[in-house]
């Protein structure tokens, strides 16, 4: 037997005795024992699915809220082996234009590429360098990308011109080397080298523009770790979720969606699941649209999942209160510490072949590894990815920190901006507050953040002997992994502590 009770005195608690005990526990309280390790951490397998037919190497998503995911932060986690959920704060149709960017958007390429009409005056390429680190803008028709390009504008090209409202068609750089829609990012790094320029516009048959590849992106991404297989869709077109909710205008939204981008997946989005208003928004979408994968939720009970997941559910999204902006369970009373929602249903869900997401309260990587070894195929994360470079929202300064703001998508705020949909509609006059409005440190890119967590999660499976999820799972049932509850003074002791000064770093 695996964990030391060869003897027959068993070290420590199976899951079943761990989470049966009338308490509830959040990623904290628990701790596993260690396994026995006959493989590298390098050779775990993180593999897991997010719904039933979708399947990430890397199983971390990032959160539909709006200060956490639109296109960038889609473009870039399902670039990296996961995948974003786009938020619903906003009308169906910019939704739309966010699912198609990521959808249509080509690993290796810059995600969001400056574009200016020919009528912008010069004075708009400083403001892009000032507020965006960009030092030159391609000129197309309409402003935007999709239209005809007619030139690329650098700061060299600008340097001598004192008139700053000369338009940029006066300036710009017509003459230019230029590549079809659907060369290679490999392709493109190698012409850019060839060519000897910092700009690779990529233009499709009718001459409009359609992506950008730069010498400075192709170097950028060396300073970080290599990205390995992106999330693809059937047709090699990056995955990309969104959230919905369960009102009449929400089936048009869903139709949209999955007619005009193919949205692998989308998520009903409420605190509280289990309502007839899923259970029949599930029934239709399975109906409608029998392609779409549909998560539903959140839940945090063994049988809230099961309704839905008898109503057709391909995925549920697991926390009540969690979060790190959440005031559910004090407004509400109502919710449940993460690590025993995950685990129960979790052991409900998996028996019926239905994935869960553990979402809300991810602090570290081992509240991942938790969360994962405790029955849940993925994770959802907020407030690890806001403050990120690609999360939506500029930065700015507080005590001299640079920050970007994050919000609860039941904050007063957040509720301000979509309650006209939402909630202006609705019965219930007196808005309550589910959700705090704040700001939070500025992180960096995912692009390292999200590698590293990866492996940190991977050298805890290692830890605890199983080299895959599915290993984890059968342990996790099987009694083979032992667990425990910390007291206080444990946790307190698996901190850093006793000393003067420290510098906490990852990695
Ligand atoms: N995971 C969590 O712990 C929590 C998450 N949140 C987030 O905040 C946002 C808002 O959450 P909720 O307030 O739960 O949103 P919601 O839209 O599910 O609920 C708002 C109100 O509308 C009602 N409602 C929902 N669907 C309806 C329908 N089809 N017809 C009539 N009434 C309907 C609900 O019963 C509720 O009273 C979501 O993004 C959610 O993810 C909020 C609180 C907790
Ligand atoms: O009680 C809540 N009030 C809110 O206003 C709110 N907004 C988001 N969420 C949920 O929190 C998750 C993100 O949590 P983290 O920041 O801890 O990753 C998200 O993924 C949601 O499940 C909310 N919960
Ligand atoms: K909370």
């Amino acid at each position: 037997m695996q964990n030391g009770h060869a003897d027959g005195i068993y070290d420590g608690f199976s899951s079943s005795q761990l989470f049966n005990q009338g308490v509830c526990y959040t990623y904290d309280d628990v701790i596993f024992h260690p396994g026995h390790i006959n493989f590298a951490a390098n050779e775990v397998d993180l593999t897991s699915n997010v719904t039933k037919n979708i399947a990430l190497r890397v199983p971390i998503v990032s959160s539909p809220m709006d200060t956490v995911t639109e296109a960038e932060m889609a473009i870039t986690m399902a670039t990296l082996g996961g995948m974003g959920f786009i938020h619903y704060n906003n009308t169906a149709e910019e939704q739309l234009r966010q699912v198609l960017k990521a959808k249509r958007h080509v690993p290796g390429f810059i995600v969001t590429p400056a574009v200016a009409a020919p009528t912008d005056p010069v004075s708009k390429l400083y403001e892009l360098k000032n507020t965006r680190g960009f030092s030159s803008v391609c000129v197309t028709d309409t402003g935007d990308l999709g239209g005809k390009l007619l030139g690329v504008v650098t700061t060299r090209d600008i340097d001598f011109i004192n008139d700053k409202l000369t338009p940029l068609a006066e300036v710009m750089t017509t003459d230019l080397v230029t590549a079809p829609e659907g060369t290679s990012a490999d392709a493109a790094a190698a012409l850019l080298k060839k060519i000897k320029k910092n700009k690779l516009p990529l233009v499709n048959a009718q001459g409009e523009l359609v992506g950008l590849a730069t010498r400075g992106g192709f170097k950028d991404a060396r300073n970080f770790p290599a990205p390995g297989a992106p999330s693809l869709d059937g047709n090699g077109q990056l995955r990309c979720g969104a959230a919905v909710g369960t009102r009449d205008s929400d089936r048009e939204r869903v139709k949209m969606l999955w007619d005009s981008a193919l949205v692998d997946a989308v998520i009903l989005d409420s605190s509280q699941g289990d309502s007839t208003y899923q259970v029949e928004m599930i029934k239709h979408i399975k109906t409608a649209h029998p392609g779409l994968e549909v998560i539903a939720g959140n839940v945090v009970t063994g049988a809230q999942a099961r309704r839905l997941i008898e109503a057709g559910a391909d995925g549920l999204r697991v926390g009540m209160g969690s979060g790190s902006i959440c005031t559910t369970q004090e407004v509400c009373a109502v919710g449940r510490g993460q690590a025993t929602a995950v685990y129960h249903v979790a052991r409900v869900a998996n028996q019926l072949g239905v994935p869960i997401i553990a979402d809300g309260g991810v602090q570290n990587s081992g509240h991942i590894t938790k969360a994962l070894a405790l029955g849940a195929s993925a994770v959802m994360c907020g407030s690890l990815f806001a403050g990120t470079t690609e999360a939506p929202g500029e930065y700015f300064m507080i005590n001299g920190q640079r920050v970007k703001k994050y919000r609860g998508m039941g904050s007063l705020e957040a509720m301000a901006k979509g309650s006209e949909t939402r909630y202006h509609s609705d019965t219930q006059s007196l808005k309550i507050a589910q959700g705090v409005s704040g700001a939070v440190k500025d992180k960096g890119s995912i692009r390292k953040t999200v590698p590293f967590l990866a492996q940190a999660v991977r050298q805890g499976f290692q830890d605890i002997g199983a080299n895959s999820i599915k290993v984890a799972r059968e342990m996790l049932y099987n009694g083979a992994m032992r667990m425990e509850a910390r007291t206080n003074a444990a946790q307190a002791e698996g901190n850093v502590h006793d000393m003067l000064a420290f510098e906490k770093r990852p990695w």
